[in-house]
C-alpha cells in the first residue's frame, strides 16, 4: 500500500528526513515512532502530498504521490496533528462540506457523511457547532473527515495527543476497528498504545529509520540483549566501575538510591547473564545486595535504547 524509497527532506541547511525507506502492506496497522523532532510529521506530510520531498519516491496504492497526486490522494485519508476544523460550522455540515471538497457528489456526500458519523460515534453531536466540542469529539470529527471519501489508507498523526485516558481508550478502539478495513500508519508517543494496536513498528530518530519490526520481535531482540537490576549498599562509583569491568557487560547505569541501597541497571551482551558473576563480585568485596534479577524488556526499553542521546 505504501512504498517509500530513499526519502530525504532538507529545510534550508537542516535535514529533517534522510534516506528513509519502508513499506506498508495492505491491511497492516503500523506505528510510526520517534522522539520529538525525529521527522515523523515531515514524513507524513510528504506521504500525503502536502510537502514535496528533496529526493526519493513515494507510491501509495501504486500511484506516485507527486506524479499522480490526485490518484494517490483519493486513496489517502489524513488526520494531521492539530486537526484544523471550522469552529463556526456544525459537525454534519462540516463533514458534508469536506466530502464535497474531496469530489463526492451531493448524494454520495450525504450517504457517506451519515456512515462516518455512525462509524466515529458522532451521532449525539451531529448538529452541534464544532466550537463547543470536547477535544475527544474534535479528534473524532478529524477522523470522520479523513474517512469520508472512503480511502484505503489512513495516515494519523498523533491521533490521541492531548486526550484524557478515557478518550484515548475510545479513539484507540475506534482505530482498531478501522484497522479491520483500512491500512493505517499512525504516529504516537504512547508506546502501550502501539503494543495494543500495531502489528508492526517503524522507529525513526534524527530523520533516519532506526528499526522496523513487530513489537514482539523488537522486544525479544532487546530481551536477548538483557538487562539486570541490582540493589547494592556500597559506593556507587566503585560498584559501577567493578561491574563495568566484568565480561559481557555493556553498560552500567546508577539509577538512584533508597535508604542507602543504590540501584543499578546493567546492560549485558545478547545471550549472556551476568548475575552469577555479579554475585561473586559482591561476595568478594563484602558488599550487601538485596536485589538481583533480569528485567523483562518492554517496547519503551527498545525505544529508549534506539533513540537515547548519551
Ligand atoms: N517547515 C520547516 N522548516 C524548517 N524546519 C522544519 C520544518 N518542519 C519541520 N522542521 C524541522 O524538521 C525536524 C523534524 O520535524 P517533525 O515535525 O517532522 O518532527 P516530529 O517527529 O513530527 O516531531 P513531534 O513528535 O514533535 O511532532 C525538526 O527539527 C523540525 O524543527
Amino acid at each position: 500500500m505504501i512504498e517509500v524509497r530513499d526519502l530525504t527532506k532538507r529545510f534550508a541547511r537542516h535535514t529533517a528526513v534522510r534516506d528513509v525507506s519502508f513499506s506498508v502492506g495492505k491491511g497492516e496497522i503500523v506505528g510510526f515512532l520517534g522522539p520529538n523532532g525525529a521527522g515523523k510529521t515531515t514524513t507524513m506530510r510528504m506521504l500525503t502530498g502536502y510537502l514535496p520531498p528533496t529526493s526519493g519516491s513515494i507510491e501509495v496504492g501504486g500511484c506516485d504521490v507527486f506524479r499522480n497526486s490526485i490518484g494517490a490522494r483519493r486513496r489517502i485519508g489524513y488526520m494531521p496533528e492539530n486537526v484544523p476544523l471550522y469552529d463556526d460550522m456544525r459537525v454534519r455540515e462540516y463533514l458534508k462540506f469536506r466530502a464535497r471538497l474531496k469530489g463526492l457528489s451531493n448524494r454520495d456526500a450525504r450517504t457517506r457523511v451519515n456512515e462516518v458519523i455512525e462509524t466515529c460515534g458522532l451521532e449525539t453531536v451531529r448538529r452541534k457547532m464544532i466550537r463547543v466540542l470536547s477535544k475527544g469529539f474534535r479528534q473524532r470529527v478529524g477522523l470522520a473527515d479523513a474517512l469520508v471519501h472512503s480511502p484505503d489508507l489512513l495516515i494519523l498523526d498523533e491521533p490521541t495527543n492531548g486526550l484524557d485516558p478515557n478518550q484515548i481508550r475510545q479513539i484507540r478502539e475506534l482505530i482498531r476497528r478501522l484497522g479491520e478495513k483500512h491500512t493505517i500508519l499512525l504516529s504516537t508517543h504512547i508506546l502501550s498504545e502501539v503494543e495494543m494496536v500495531c502489528g508492526r513498528v517503524i522507529i525513526i530518530d534524527g530523520g533516519r529509520v532506526r528499526a522496523q519490526d513487530t513489537p514482539t520481535n523488537l522486544v525479544e531482540g532487546m530481551r536477548a540483549a538483557g538487562k539486570v537490576i541490582a540493589e547494592i549498599a556500597a559506593d556507587p562509583e566503585v560498584v559501577t566501575g567493578a561491574i563495568s569491568r566484568l565480561d559481557h557487560v555493556k553498560r552500567v547505569t546508577h539509577e538512584g538510591v533508597e535508604d542507602g541501597w543504590h540501584q543499578f541497571e546493567i546492560l549485558v551482551d545478547s545471550g549472556t547473564d551476568a548475575r552469577e558473576r555479579i554475585q561473586e563480585l559482591v561476595a568478594q568485596n563484602g558488599w550487601s545486595m538485596r536485589t538481583l534479577y533480569r528485567r523483562v524488556a518492554t517496547l519503551e526499553d527498545v525505544f529508549v535504547e534506539l533513540t537515547r542521546r548519551d
